[in-house]
Parts: structure tokens; C-alpha cells; sequence
């Protein structure tokens, strides 16, 4: 057992994580992915979360970084304290694979010195194929379960793959772990935290604001980038059976896609929701809320307002399907990306707009709750350089 654990130090922790917290990651990573650094990879950093105005949205990571690096640096016996070198949510869609390789294998990557992957889905329910393996050593292979979490030395001592996703979208939680101080993200994040602050060019505290729209775009083929893909923000809309519609005028296709970053609306088949969201960030962080707490929603027992929903005209279906032609170029890949694989259990309740125009002012509350905590921790954060859970009277 010991000897095992000199050749191969790695550590398996089932239901690490709460499948509330599972949850909630999902819905951060569904309505702020962007493309990932490898094929068929999308990616949350939290460097792109404070980015986009949702440094709220990094609240949910602190309490879960926090006793990922306690157990890192006791089960492997750390002498001094690890920095997270870097904290991303990143899903792997079909096709996406890694070959045998550890985890400082690059000479930029020599600074690592511990991974921990956190499942945050499930092989099976949520995906199919995606089994990790060790190259040598026990255990050899790990089936993802929403929950668990695998820690091991970045070194050749632990040689891993993971193989290719069949369907579905694989979701983890992976951190770093360095020794190098220089190395530490908190630093970097706090000063990027501090810089936000005297921003004042925001829509308003928890608004999203989007990156630079080629971050939103996906490509299997860089050359001829444009015309292939689609816009993830709007993938991930329609395979929750969203359109969306933007009233604004634009003559030429190419200027289409700033509409994204522009008011708009949602609508369902033939109905308009006669809400205005900011952009399509926002859209869309309403509509994961909306299938996050669907399982939770007692439909229909409240009536929509009367003027909330309309019915669709000739020309408003006319700018939703050009809109929709220019973002995506196929809409087969995008399904197949982003669907759900079986029966999410969310979809088997049924959509209501009643419970969608409440899900808005959720999302609101929720939101505001976690920026009024963001704001609370930030200045020991900016004192201590370093991103912890502070408790409401200060001490942490
Ligand atoms: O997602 C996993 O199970 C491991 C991913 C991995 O090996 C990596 O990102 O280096
Ligand atoms: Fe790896």
C-alpha cells in the first residue's frame, strides 16, 4: 500500500462534491463556455468569468478550491503551502480525447506539481465514453461519477489518458497545484478582480458582458472558420428549444453577429417572450437557471401576464431565421454537441413561460446574493492576496 503509493501517489475521493455543487458548475460552464485550448474542449476560467462582468459567478469555486488544496496538500504530505496554479470548468464534447501524457509535460508546464479532477457529470447518464485511465498502477481506470474527484502528481509517476467522447459533454472541475509562489493564480486573480472595480463601462453588478466574439465561435476547421460552426452561445439556446430574436436593423449579414451583444429577446416555436435581455450572455444564464431549477418549479400554478408572451409576426420569424443562418452554419453538429444524451430530468418538465418570467427574477436574486458576498470577501482578498471563504462576520 505504501510502496503503491511512492510508485503511483494518487488519491480517489467519491462524492467529494455535493450534487448541488455539480449543479451549480454545470450552470456557470452552460452559459459562459467558451472554446477550449483542444479539439471539440470548451472551457470557464475564472480569469474570463471576472473578464466578462460575473466575478459573482467565482463566489461558488472559493469554499471547493479551499478543501480540494487542503486535501492535496495532506494526502501528499506537503511540507509547505501549494498555490492553485490554475482553476478551469472544461467539457469535452464528441470526438475530444488525450492520449497517454502527464501533466507537466510541457516546459511551460513544469511548474505543476498536483491535479485534482472533479467529475461534475456522469459517464453513462450524461455521456458516453470518457473513462480515465493510469497508464500503471491502481487503480487503472476511472469511470466519472458526478461527485468524485481523482488527485495525482502532475509527474511521469502518473501517466493517464482519457478516451474519446462517444456523446454527450463530459464535464470536470480541474485545478493545478504548484509549489512556485510565482505561479499562484489567486495573485493574478485579485489584481484582475481590483482592476474590474474601476471599470464603470459595465451594464450593472451581475450583467454579463460577452468576450470577443471568436471566443464564442466554434470551428472544427480554422481555415474556412466562418463558414463552418456555429456561436456556442446560440448552440447552447437551441438545444434548449430557444430562438432568438433581435429587433435591431442590420443590412449586412457579416454585422449580424454584433447583435449578440445587443438587447434581444427570447421566443419558443410561434412565441415571443416579451422580455428584453441585455445580450445573449444573459439570455442564456436565464435559460440554464431556468433548466437548473426546473426539478423545483411547480408549473402552471401562476399565469403568465397578459403581454409577457406574444405570438411571432412574418418579418419578426424572418429576422429570427437570418439571425439564426449566420450563427450557425451546422446545426446537426451543434446538437450533437450540446444535447442532452438521455433524459436530462429537467426536460421532462414541461416548458411554461409563467415559470420562465419568475426564473428571471430568480436568476436576479440569486445572482445579486452572490455579488453582495463577492463584494464582502474581495477586500481580504486584496489584503491577503489570496481568494478564501470569508464567514459574514469577517472571520475566516
Ligand atoms: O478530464 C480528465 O479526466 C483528465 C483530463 C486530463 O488529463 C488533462 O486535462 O490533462
Ligand atoms: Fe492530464
Amino acid at each position: 500500500m505504501a510502496e503503491a503509493k511512492q510508485k503511483h501517489p494518487r488519491l480517489i475521493l467519491r462524492n467529494f462534491l455535493t450534487l448541488f455543487q455539480c449543479k451549480e458548475l454545470e450552470f456557470i460552464h452552460k452559459s459562459n463556455s467558451t472554446v477550449g485550448y483542444r479539439p471539440n474542449v470548451f472551457s470557464t476560467t475564472l480569469s474570463h468569468l471576472i473578464a466578462t462582468n460575473s466575478p459573482h459567478l467565482v463566489m461558488p469555486f472559493v469554499p471547493i478550491r479551499e478543501s480540494l488544496k487542503e486535501k492535496v496538500e495532506e494526502f501528499f504530505g506537503c511540507e509547505y503551502e501549494l498555490f492553485v496554479e490554475f482553476t478551469g470548468l472544461i467539457s469535452w464534447c464528441r470526438g475530444a480525447s488525450i492520449g497517454w501524457h502527464s501533466d507537466d509535460n510541457r516546459p511551460y508546464l513544469k511548474q505543476r506539481a498536483f491535479a485534482a479532477v472533479c467529475y461534475l457529470n456522469s459517464f453513462g447518464k450524461d455521456f458516453k465514453g470518457g473513462h480515465f485511465h493510469f497508464q500503471d498502477g491502481e487503480p487503472r481506470t476511472i469511470e466519472p461519477l458526478a461527485g468524485d474527484v481523482v488527485m495525482y502528481t502532475a509527474d511521469g509517476h502518473n501517466i493517464h489518458s482519457v478516451d474519446e467522447i462517444i456523446g454527450g459533454e463530459r464535464l470536470t472541475l480541474t485545478l493545478w497545484f504548484s509549489r512556485d509562489a510565482s505561479h499562484d493564480e489567486d495573485a493574478k486573480l485579485v489584481s484582475l478582480l481590483s482592476q474590474r472595480l474601476l471599470h464603470n463601462n459595465v451594464p450593472g453588478p451581475c450583467l454579463p458582458l460577452l468576450a470577443s466574439s471568436n471566443m464564442y465561435w466554434f470551428s472544427l476547421d480554422q481555415i474556412s472558420h466562418r463558414q463552418l460552426g456555429f456561436d456556442i452561445c446560440w448552440a447552447r439556446l437551441h438545444v434548449l428549444g430557444f430562438d432568438v430574436y433581435s429587433y435591431q436593423d442590420r443590412s449586412c449579414d457579416s454585422d449580424l453577429s454584433e447583435l449578440l451583444a445587443m438587447p434581444l429577446q427570447l421566443a419558443r416555436g410561434i412565441e415571443l417572450f416579451n422580455v428584453e435581455f441585455v445580450n445573449i450572455l444573459h439570455a442564456l444564464q436565464v435559460a440554464q437557471f431556468y433548466y437548473w431549477k426546473a426539478s423545483t418549479m411547480h408549473t402552471s400554478k401562476v399565469q403568465i401576464d397578459h403581454g409577457k408572451v406574444g405570438v411571432l409576426s412574418q418579418s419578426q420569424m424572418e429576422k429570427i431565421n437570418r439571425l439564426k443562418s449566420v450563427l450557425s452554419k451546422d446545426h446537426q453538429q451543434a446538437e450533437m454537441f450540446f444535447s442532452c444524451m438521455i433524459s436530462n430530468e429537467s426536460r421532462q418538465y414541461m416548458f411554461d413561460w409563467a415559470d420562465f418570467a419568475s426564473t428571471v427574477a430568480a436568476w436576479e436574486d440569486y445572482s445579486s446574493k452572490l455579488h453582495e458576498e463577492f463584494l464582502r470577501s474581495l477586500p481580504y482578498w486584496r489584503t491577503h492576496q489570496s481568494i478564501f471563504e470569508v464567514q459574514s462576520n469577517g472571520s475566516f
